[in-house]
């Protein structure tokens, strides 16, 4: 009995321990992150402060963004949004966290939101290794530069052509009007594209009016990949996500990296001469590792591919998209846009990649475009390297998380006059050269959509090719408006972001150019 009782107190003992541990532990730490952390003297909301928890909690929600902008107005531009992160929506952040400077690398991705899946190859983005980064971006850029581009402006108008001839059919069996998700057509669109250059195959969607089951996949599984990011934080909750995976899903995630593999191994066996995204990197590839060789080993080739048919093609449609939705609703730009596009033009086939480059209304339009409705909403952190650094004149500890939301960044008060209306006159030389314009002061550097330093954009040449090509040919060919339903109006702002921002459609209505 005696042995009986002092078994139940010893194991109430362990008990008592471990709730104590389990409920005290957290208690202690959101304490000491409130008044002893080195952060501590940062603005910010207090829960966010105490722990990871709200943060993650946004993040599943699709609300990050929104709720670290709601911060940065109530709090300013620098603000503290969990115990070890800070957020900047201050310009000098861009050069500080991204860019080299005597004797330092810019600040490495966190490998914590960066890495890839467990058993997963780094790529091109999930290359958290510097070297492995470095050598990778080195093979794929000649791929990416203007005289590449003037070689693969042909794949472009293909696609642009198809989508615009698709429209014209929708019109015509409407009656002269059709009603359009341009979010749906625009990825149609830039994953053909895309497609077609990485693989020199296209993906098929507008041929066939749909997406690839691919693509349905990556959309479909926008939620579920913020949520396995956000249990890195926490192992015990990451192994049981793990194991929660639904075996169906598994099934198609596997035989999806499978069509990349596939692909790539028949680009590779092909012949084509042509200077696309693989061309560059055929001859380099090997299956060995990477420190000991030039090479470039054929995992890493893979999840790259993988990688960048996401990243080159679900961006560009989102600034089309969002260029179309602001458009229907502001009608003066409008009328500005399509009269500069229909009098420069004298047919639709002078539209080409060098015609459209310095049409300055065009341009101003997608700057403002980026700065509103940024296609990438959120830079996920990089770390301050171990012996501390300066950032925006003030010094972070190593180890530090440090994150840029777009826009937060692109919409601060101090750094734009009018900051959350769509005001393409900003970019004008009226706006730049005219000390009198109410947007002279405009700190235009702010807007960095494709981020700078080692990391940006690779495909950014190629981006605004094809949206200045797009926008012209589809406004040249089409006048649009908003549908009369007013139920179906996107609020931008109210789009959930997870990694990626949420599709819905954007309805627009199209009908043949009246003049
Ligand atoms: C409007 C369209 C686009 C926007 C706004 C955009 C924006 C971005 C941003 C913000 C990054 C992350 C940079 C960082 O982490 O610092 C990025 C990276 C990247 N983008 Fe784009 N992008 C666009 C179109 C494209 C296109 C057309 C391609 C390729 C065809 C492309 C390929 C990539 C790749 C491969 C990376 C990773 C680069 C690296 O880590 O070295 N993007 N882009």
């Amino acid at each position: 009995m005696d042995a009986l009782v002092g078994q139940f107190s010893l194991t109430g003992g362990a008990l008592l321990v471990a709730i104590l541990v389990i409920l005290v532990r957290p208690l202690i730490l959101s304490i000491y992150n409130l008044v002893g952390h080195p952060l501590s003297p940062l603005p910010g909301r207090k829960t966010w402060a105490a722990s990871r928890v709200p943060f993650l909690w946004a993040l599943i929600r699709g609300k990050l963004v929104h709720e670290i902008e709601d911060m940065h107005r109530r709090f300013g531009p620098i603000v503290r949004v969990a115990p070890d992160e800070v957020a900047y929506a201050h310009p000098d952040a861009w050069n500080d966290i991204l860019q080299a400077k005597a004797g330092y690398l810019p600040f490495p991705k966190d490998p914590t939101w960066w890495a890839p899946m467990p058993g997963a190859a780094p790529g091109l983005v999930t290359g958290v290794d510097h070297d492995l980064h470095a050598l990778v971006r080195r093979q794929l850029s000649p791929g990416f530069t203007s005289r590449a581009l003037a070689t693969q402006e042909g794949t472009v108008h293909q696609y642009v052509d198809l989508l615009v001839e698709r429209w014209r059919e929708a019109v015509s069996s409407g009656q002269g009007e059709a009603e359009v998700d341009v979010m749906r057509w625009f990825n149609y669109m830039t994953f053909d594209i895309l497609g077609d250059l990485a693989f020199a195959e296209s993906f098929e969607c507008l041929q066939r009016s749909e997406y690839h089951g691919w693509i349905s996949l990556i959309f479909d599984n926008l939620k579920f990949n913020g949520a396995m990011i956000s249990a890195r934080f926490y192992p015990m909750v990451d192994s049981i996500l793990a194991m929660l995976i639904p075996a169906s899903l598994v099934k198609a995630q596997k035989a999806h990296a499978q069509l990349i593999v596939d692909k790539v191994r028949r680009r590779l066996d092909s012949t084509s001469q042509r200077l696309d995204f693989i061309s560059t990197i055929q001859t380099n590839i090997q299956d060995t590792d990477y420190k000991n060789d030039k090479g470039l080993p054929l995992d890493v080739v893979h999840a790259t591919f993988s990688e960048l048919t996401i990243a080159g093609s679900e961006t560009t449609a989102m600034a089309l998209s969002a260029a179309l939705n602001l458009l229907i609703h502001h009608v003066d730009e409008r009328e500005v846009l399509v009269r500069e596009i229909r009098g420069h033009f004298g047919s639709y086939e002078e539209i080409t990649v060098q015609s459209v480059r310095d049409m300055v209304y065009m341009n101003a339009v997608l700057n403002e475009v980026l700065r509103l409705c940024p296609p990438v909403p959120w830079m996920p952190p990089r770390k301050v390297p171990d012996r501390g650094r300066m950032v925006c004149g003030r010094w972070l500890p190593g180890g530090t998380r440090v994150s840029i939301t777009f826009t937060s960044m692109h919409r601060e008060p101090t750094s734009f006059h009018a900051p959350s209306s769509f005001c393409p006159e900003r970019w004008l030389p009226e706006a730049t050269d005219n000390p009198d314009s109410p947007f002279h002061n405009d700190k235009r550097h702010a807007v960095q959509p494709f981020t700078l330093g080692p990391h940006s954009c690779i495909g950014q040449n190629l981006a605004w090719a094809e949206m200045r090509i797009a926008l012209a040919k589809v406004l040249w060919s089409f006048d649009i408006a908003a549908p009369e339903d007013e139920k179906k109006w996107v609020v931008w702002e109210s789009l959930r972001t997870f990694l990626l921002i949420e599709k819905k459609p954007i309805a627009v209505v199209l009908k043949p150019r009246a003049d």
